[in-house]
């Protein structure tokens, strides 16, 4: 009997999102445990948050009260090295993530071999070490870390303003609002032939359920020692 087929599965995403790291690092646990491509597709949360008439829920003074809690329960659950930056609100709604969102793009575009390392660099960079993703030299270092040579770093960075790298971005962008995004982290899961949405780091569990793939938790590794 032939193997079923592949299905696919889309990650959309931007590093500026906590939670989107969560559910980055399990799709990343699960990728070859599981009978799915994973494409990761960075896109850009201001542009989502823009499209679907949609708000940060950090900019709610209680839900950034919670979330600070929620996060540190969950990352510790879900064993990611997570630190609140001292200064979130920069972060978050000044500093943004534009430039990290054309330099993922660019890597996408050139090398994706680099992409899920580069992406994991930029998480660390601003929720485990508070270091800053928008200088060149933070992308620079980020982009060392994850093992893209100098000369190609140099190359892809003197990219980002143009025209081929921000119509990705805006593409993406646009693809997921298509399927309906509102936030990050969006996973859309192509199953007998529907694209399925999901929202959230806390639907993975859900998203397995209709992929017919089992959920160890979000310690699959884990889980497989214990049996
Ligand atoms: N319940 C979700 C929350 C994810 C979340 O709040 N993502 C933020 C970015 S950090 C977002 O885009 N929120 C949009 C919204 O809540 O409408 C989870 O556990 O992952």
């Amino acid at each position: 009997m032939a193997a079923p087929a592949r299905k696919s599965v889309e990650f959309f995403y931007d590093v500026l999102s906590p939670y989107t790291w969560l559910a980055f690092e399990v799709m990343c646990r699960y990728q070859q445990k599981w009978n799915i491509d994973l494409k990761l597709r960075p896109f850009f949360l201001s542009g989502i948050m823009q499209g679907a008439d949609n708000r940060p829920p950090g900019m709610v003074p209680a839900k950034a009260t919670y979330m600070g809690q929620d996060l540190k329960r969950l990352t510790d659950m879900y064993q990611v090295p997570f630190n609140m930056p001292s200064n979130p609100a920069e972060v978050m709604f000044i500093k943004g993530s534009i430039n990290a969102g054309r330099f993922l793009t660019a890597v996408d575009m050139n090398c994706d071999q680099y992409l899920e390392e580069l992406t994991r660099q930029l998480f660390l960079r601003i929720y485990y070490r508070d270091e800053d993703i928008t200088e060149p030299a933070s992308l620079m270092a980020a982009a060392a870390k994850a093992g893209i040579p100098e000369d190609l770093t140099k190359q892809l960075l003197s990219t980002l303003k143009d025209q081929a790298v921000k119509d990705r971005l805006r593409q993406t962008t646009q693809a997921a609002l298509d399927h309906g995004a509102f936030g990050s982290p969006t996973i859309v899961a192509h199953i007998d032939g529907k694209a399925q949405m999901f929202f959230g780091s806390d639907r993975l569990e859900l998203m397995a359920h209709m992929l017919g793939e089992k959920w160890y938790g979000p310690l699959p590794e884990l889980a497989k020692a214990k049996m």
